[in-house]
């Protein structure tokens, strides 16, 4: 297995070097050079296994023998073990025709940690067989960086640095990332929004002198690791319904911003997996919902919302989708993609948007239904959403039809985001995790953003 980039002008590379280069070094973003395609009897033979060796079957495709398989399942078992519960990812059923996906039982209570504890623990080992120097660069808007902070707080040879909107995350969040004290930690707090901390990013890997010479290395889901990893828990879902009996007509909900958790999705549904519908939730930052339904991919104005983690204008993985949808055609990527950056707007004809909405199903949630579909789960089913979480199964209410199932993503544990659970008077008891971050002192530096200072601030760190 090779990987290529989504703009065509790099040469094919080895599943350790995609997972070093991160955005690819034309400006576009890797993907595998085909899609591996299972037959029905493997996904019957994959039906029962746990969550760690579903993981070490998938990951084995995709990693092709680079990494010794018994050294891919000590990766495997070790970044799994650090999850509270047995089947790491556990569906839940609520009503009738709707399950959770519980993806928040890893450290630091959203669905990030499925794949960056993995991803935490790849960097430690190709560190450690190809001295590799591991300075990572990442933005976030809340979930990722908690969870890539603690996925290689304390490593030996690995240094992180992580942008966020300063005062745009939650409380809890804000704790999780800064209350931690390791030297190889450095938190910036932006003045601006997330978009604000990607595209600063996405310019520092795109300048590939300073790339190369400081050795940045991503942890956002431009890193095709990421996506990968976050395919499984798609197949271990769909598992767990067919030993239910209920495989037919499975569609997933999912909460979206970056584009990384749909097209996981996305991806395992080319693989094989008989997804029924992908339902792409957004909430009132819906530029991809407007893309599916009209066709036309337009940032609009930023809102802050209930679900902050999702208010997000410009959304990473895209272009991942792009690359297939024009038949993995790099020219005509590269032009959409210039087309973006000069005009700030890509529009499809008729005849592809008809392939988009066979794609997906999208539905955009405002701040109203988000907190009317937590109370309304938490009186009916005494289950507490999170806001994200809740716009994934509020677009499942509207989106899924009669005899259909949908597996709803729930991406994050609601005391992550108590600010707008409170809002409908309901108390929650926080983990005790959460709870002991609020007697802790933080680390961070607020800066206003711009390229030159992030770039000082980096250099003095690394
Ligand atoms: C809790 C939560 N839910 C959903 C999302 C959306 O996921 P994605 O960015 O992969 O679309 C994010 C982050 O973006 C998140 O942190
Ligand atoms: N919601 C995310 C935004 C970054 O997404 P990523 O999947 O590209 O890392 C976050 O919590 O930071």
């Amino acid at each position: 297995m090779k990987y290529i980039s989504t703009r065509g002008q790099i040469s094919p590379i080895g599943f350790i070097d995609s997972v070093l280069m991160g955005l690819a070094d034309d400006g576009g973003l890797l993907v595998p050079d085909h899609i591996p395609q299972l037959s029905d009897a493997t996904l019957k033979q994959w039906q029962h296994l746990s969550y760690p060796d579903l993981a070490l079957e998938i990951f084995s495709l995709f990693v092709d023998n680079e990494i010794p398989r018994a050294d891919l399942k000590k990766l495997v078992d070790d970044s799994y073990a650090t999850f509270r519960h047995e089947d790491v990812t556990p569906v839940r059923k609520l009503d009738d025709g709707l399950y959770v996906l519980e993806l928040f039982h890893g450290p630091t209570f959203a669905f990030k940690d499925v794949a960056l504890q993995f991803l935490g623990n790849l960097y430690s080992y190709i560190s450690g067989k190809t001295d590799s120097i591991i300075h990572i660069l990442g933005a976030t808007s809340g979930d990722t960086g908690a969870s890539a902070i603690e996925g290689v707080r304390g490593k030996e040879g690995i240094r992180i640095c992580i942008l966020h909107p300063h005062q745009k995350v939650s409380k809890v969040q804000e704790l999780q990332m800064t209350t931690v004290d390791d030297s190889n930690v450095l938190n910036l707090a932006v003045n601006g929004t997330f978009d604000d901390c990607q595209r600063i990013i996405k310019e520092l890997f795109a300048d590939v002198s300073f790339k190369h010479q400081y050795h940045l290395r991503a942890i956002n889901s431009i890193n095709i690791a990421r996506i990968l990893a976050q395919t499984v828990y798609y197949f271990y879902a769909y598992f767990q319904l067919a030993n239910k009996g209920q495989a037919d007509k499975v569609n997933f909900s999912v909460p979206t911003g970056n584009f990384g958790d749909i097209f996981a999705g996305f991806l395992a549904q080319k693989m094989g997996l008989p997804i029924n519908k992908l339902i792409l939730a957004t909430n009132e930052n819906n530029i991809l919902a407007r893309f599916v339904n009209e066709g036309v991919y337009q940032p609009g104005a930023f809102r802050g919302t209930h679900s902050p983690s999702m208010d997000i204008q410009v959304a990473s993985n895209f272009e991942r989708y792009l690359f297939y949808l024009y038949g993995e055609d790099p020219a005509t990527v590269t032009s959409l993609m210039a087309q973006f950056k000069a005009e700030g707007r890509i529009v499809i004809p008729e005849d592809v948007l008809k392939r988009v909405q066979t794609d997906f199903a999208a539905y955009s949630v405002d701040n109203e239904d988000c907190l009317n579909t937590i109370s309304k789960y938490h009186e009916k089913h005494d289950y507490l959403l999170d806001p994200h979480t809740a716009c994934g199964v509020a677009a499942s209410d509207r989106l899924t039809a009669n005899g259909e199932v949908t597996v709803a993503l729930s991406t994050a544990h609601p005391a992550k985001f108590d600010e707008a659970i409170r809002l409908r008077n309901i108390s929650q008891t926080y983990p005790e995790q959460i709870q002991s971050l609020f007697d802790k002192p933080q680390f961070q530096m607020v800066v206003d953003g711009s390229n030159e200072e992030i770039k000082k601030k980096l250099v003095t760190f690394f």
